[in-house]
């Protein structure tokens, strides 16, 4: 028999805004309820940034065991990786964090947990299980999981996306991953360095097909030069089973060699989890992609209903779901007006070295007409990277050359990823750029040189 419970508010998901949203309406006194069907934390945490960035950490230190002789150092034996050894090291750092997350929301005053599957029944009721829950407030925060386009062979042939592929205990012999962008190529790169041979196929004749041409010519280059291979313009990847696994067919051309494969990745983009949810029984509308629709507040079209994180299209990151809750909770909580339109872009791609890029590309800025400066550095010319034996990439600025303000920037170089904030904080100041020239930053660092950068700034032609 059903049992009906009513609260003030219910967070569908427990991934990267909802727990949080969770500890602000209860400690405002609201009567929570909390829905997660899986796994506490979500994505990020069990599926997303927290194994991969774990398992990276591992790749990092075979390859600087592998390339030790060039720093002097004498490495006995070959370096190989122990794939059990890594995976339990990984699963142990996820774990702390999703039983943190769970056991913060089980002990939280104010917050029912359920774990089941939550559904719509009108814009108000909600079932879980055997249970129906109603609120006057509902928030989702769903998420989303691997794409799996609809290419030749994809129904007859064994593949793994993102969670499975954590799951492998044994390296795979030759690792082909579909896709050469964020997941495709920090799989890709770790599973090299673990000792696979690695195919990335990608249908866009460039990898990171968003990015500048030249953050991904030199993307190519270094993934190039681990040993990985690179097939672009792959328009016609059809895929066979094959007695060594399965056969990858890159080229349109009947004739054209496959690849052999003992494990195919598909890293092709991610698609919300928004056709389980009864969204039409609430009203809710969707576009033609599933991605709830939003308004700046992250407000859906039905009074009552908000969106946060993956399931509303607006970002794909950890830091974007987590500053949706920041936006709701502001807006709800502490009448301050945040929007979705304050945030500046900003993301890393984490391969070693790293990308990290903030605001406008340069084809943006090309694009936009707005009359600019330009300032770029080669990592060869970065002391602490040089020291690292670290030097591949470079850091690129452009400004608004009558605002004098940042408009954006790309860091592809170690460290990359913590400098890019000296950058992003002056950007949200909307101070001049002169304001970090004028900085003085430790010696050695790669930040030191953002300064130097902003001093050399060229117009762009
Ligand atoms: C391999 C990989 C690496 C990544 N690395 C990074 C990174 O380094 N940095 C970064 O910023 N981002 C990274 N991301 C992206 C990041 O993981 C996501 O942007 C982030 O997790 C989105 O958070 P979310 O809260 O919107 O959704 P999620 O974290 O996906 O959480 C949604 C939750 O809702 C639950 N749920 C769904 N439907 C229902 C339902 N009907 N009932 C109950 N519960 C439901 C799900 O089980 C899930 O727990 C990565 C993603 C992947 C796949
Ligand atoms: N470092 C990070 O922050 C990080 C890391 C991993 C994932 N993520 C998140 O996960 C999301 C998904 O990442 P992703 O790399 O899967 O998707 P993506 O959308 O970034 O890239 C998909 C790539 O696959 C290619 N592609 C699409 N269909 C194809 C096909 N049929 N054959 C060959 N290539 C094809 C595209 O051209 C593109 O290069 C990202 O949007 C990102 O937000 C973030």
């Amino acid at each position: 028999m059903t049992t009906r419970k009513d609260f003030d508010a219910i967070i569908v998901g427990a991934g990267q805004a909802g727990p949080s949203l969770a500890g602000r309406l209860a400690q405002a006194g609201r009567k929570v309820a909390i829905v997660e069907r899986k796994l506490f934390g979500g994505t990020c945490v069990n599926t997303g940034c927290t194994p991969t960035k774990t398992l990276i950490a591992s790749a990092y230190v075979a390859h600087k065991a592998r390339t030790a002789k060039s720093y002097g150092i004498d490495v006995a034996g070959p370096v190989t990786a122990d794939m059990k050894a890594l995976k339990a090291r990984k699963d142990s750092v996820l774990l702390k964090s999703r039983n943190s997350i769970e056991s913060w929301l089980r002990d939280m005053e104010n917050c029912t947990v359920f774990t089941d599957h939550a559904r719509f029944e009108s814009p108000t009721e909600i079932r879980v299980g055997e249970e129906a829950i109603t609120a006057p407030q509902i928030f989702l925060n769903v998420g989303g999981r691997a794409y799996v386009p609809d290419m030749p062979g994809v129904k007859e042939v064994p593949f793994l996306t993102n969670t499975s592929l954590l799951d492998l205990e044994t390296l795979p012999r030759h690792l082909v991953v579909v896709g050469g962008s964020y997941i495709g190529i920090e799989f890709a790169q770790a599973f090299r360095r673990f000792g696979s041979e690695v195919t990335i196929v990608e249908m866009a004749s460039r990898l990171t097909h968003r990015e500048d041409e030249d953050v991904s010519a030199t993307i190519k280059e270094i993934l190039e030069k681990e040993g990985i291979h690179i097939r672009l313009n792959a328009e016609c990847i059809q895929l066979h089973s094959d007695p060594q696994g399965v056969s990858v067919h890159v080229t349109c051309e009947e004739d054209g060699t496959p690849t052999t494969a003992s494990h195919v990745l598909l890293a092709v983009g991610r698609t919300p989890n928004t056709d389980d949810l009864g969204l039409e029984k609430a009203g809710v509308a969707i576009d033609d992609k599933g991605y709830i629709q939003v308004d700046d507040q992250l407000r859906t079209n039905v009074p009552g209903i908000w969106a946060m994180g993956d399931c509303n299209g607006k970002g794909a990151f950890t830091h974007t779901a987590y500053n949706d809750f920041e936006i709701v909770a502001a807006n709800l909580l502490d009448n301050d007006p945040r929007r979705v339109s304050d945030r500046i872009t900003t993301y890393g791609l984490f391969m070693d070295p790293p990308l990290a890029r903030v605001g406008m590309t340069e084809r943006e800025v090309r694009e936009s007409g707005k009359p600019a400066l330009i300032g770029t550095r080669p990592m060869t010319k970065v002391n602490r990277a040089v020291e690292k034996g670290e030097s591949d990439g470079f850091m690129k600025v452009l400004v608004d050359s009558e605002s004098k303000q940042i408009l954006g920037a790309s860091i592809l170089g170690v460290g990359g990823d913590e400098a890019i904030h000296c950058i992003t904080d002056v950007m949200y100041a909307r101070a001049p750029y002169t304001t970090i020239q004028r900085a003085v930053h430790i010696h050695p660092t790669v930040s030191e040189l953002i300064p130097t950068v902003l001093g050399d700034l060229k117009p762009l032609q």
